[in-house]
């Protein structure tokens, strides 16, 4: 896949720079924005000229606020997509496996699948007006992979019991004083500084950085098996009277009701 719709990506210096591009939707993510992704990292991951992958979303509003809902609302599922699957588990585990550093530069709000892209990357850099949170019981979704498990390991369980159940924004400065960011900029500085972080990086040694990236991994590995089956999950969810509420109320800009759609047996 040479052309993409979704994102853009290049290459500056020693740096994969993935855009998420598709503001009017604030970068939500559809099944082809997905396999544009996979694309582009599987590119990174082989031009040896790339010593960090920055991914960042186009326009300052958004950095990406997760599965395209309005998609979801219409069609019931995320559009076609290159293999007939909507592979955001694939790439988690992509964003894992490069085994070069993943830097998030979070440029506005990340929520829901966007906020799970940022807490996967190696690091992340947010401008001070980014905004931190997830949505999924908020629209009739969840990711109860790495979304969460790896979350309660970056913030400890207590924070990140109260992000998913409560659904509230949390700003720039928040973020960092909860461990969830690497370093807040001013918005008009965050390229730069992501820029910065990969020239910095590149003067280490690859190997040195591909084997403790996968010892870092090594320790929450066993998360892929639950990520699997929050995937299947997600999917079975999504089409229920209690899933699709969500995405139709979002899509209606009215409030959800889903206890009258709860299936309590
Ligand atoms: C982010 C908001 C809080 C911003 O609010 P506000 O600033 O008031 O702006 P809006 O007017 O709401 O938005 C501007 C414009 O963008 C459209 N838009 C925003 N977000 C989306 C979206 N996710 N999908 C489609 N469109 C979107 C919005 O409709 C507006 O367009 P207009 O034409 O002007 O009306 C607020 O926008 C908001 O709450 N957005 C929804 C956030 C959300 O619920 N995201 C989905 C969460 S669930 C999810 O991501 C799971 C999906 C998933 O992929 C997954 C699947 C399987 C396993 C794991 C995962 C995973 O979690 O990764």
């Amino acid at each position: 896949m040479s052309q993409y719709e979704d994102i853009t990506y290049e290459v500056v210096d020693n740096a994969g720079i993935i855009t998420l591009n598709r503001p009017q939707r604030y970068n939500a993510f559809r099944a082809q924005t997905v396999d544009e992704l996979i694309a582009a990292f599987q590119r990174a991951w082989s031009d040896h000229t790339v010593r960090a992958v920055i991914l960042t979303g186009a326009g300052e509003k958004a950095f990406c606020t997760g599965g395209d809902v309005k998609q979801r609302a219409e069609t019931g599922d995320y559009g076609p997509s290159e293999l007939d699957r909507f592979r955001i588990g694939d790439l988690h585990k992509l964003m894992r496996d490069i085994p070069k550093p993943v830097i998030a530069a979070v440029n506005g709000i990340a929520v829901g699948g966007g906020h799970v892209l940022h807490v996967l990357a190696d690091v992340t850099l947010a401008a001070d007006t980014a905004k931190f949170g997830q949505a999924g019981p908020r629209v009739g979704s969840f990711d109860a992979g790495f979304g969460s498990a790896y979350l309660a390991r970056v913030v400890g369980e207590k924070k990140a019991r109260e992000i998913w159940f409560w659904c509230r924004q949390y700003s720039a400065a928040e973020a960092l004083d909860m461990g969830l960011v690497n370093k807040v900029v001013p918005a008009d500085r965050l390229l730069d500084e992501a820029k910065a972080w990969v020239a910095e990086v590149a003067e280490k040694s690859p190997t040195a950085i591909k084997f403790l990236k996968q010892s870092f991994n090594a320790d929450t590995d066993h998360q892929a098996g639950f990520s699997n089956m929050a995937m299947t999950a997600l999917d079975l969810f999504v089409v229920s009277p209690e899933g699709a509420e969500g995405a139709a109320a979002f899509a209606e800009k009215r409030p959800a009701d889903f206890a009258a759609h709860v299936d309590w047996h």
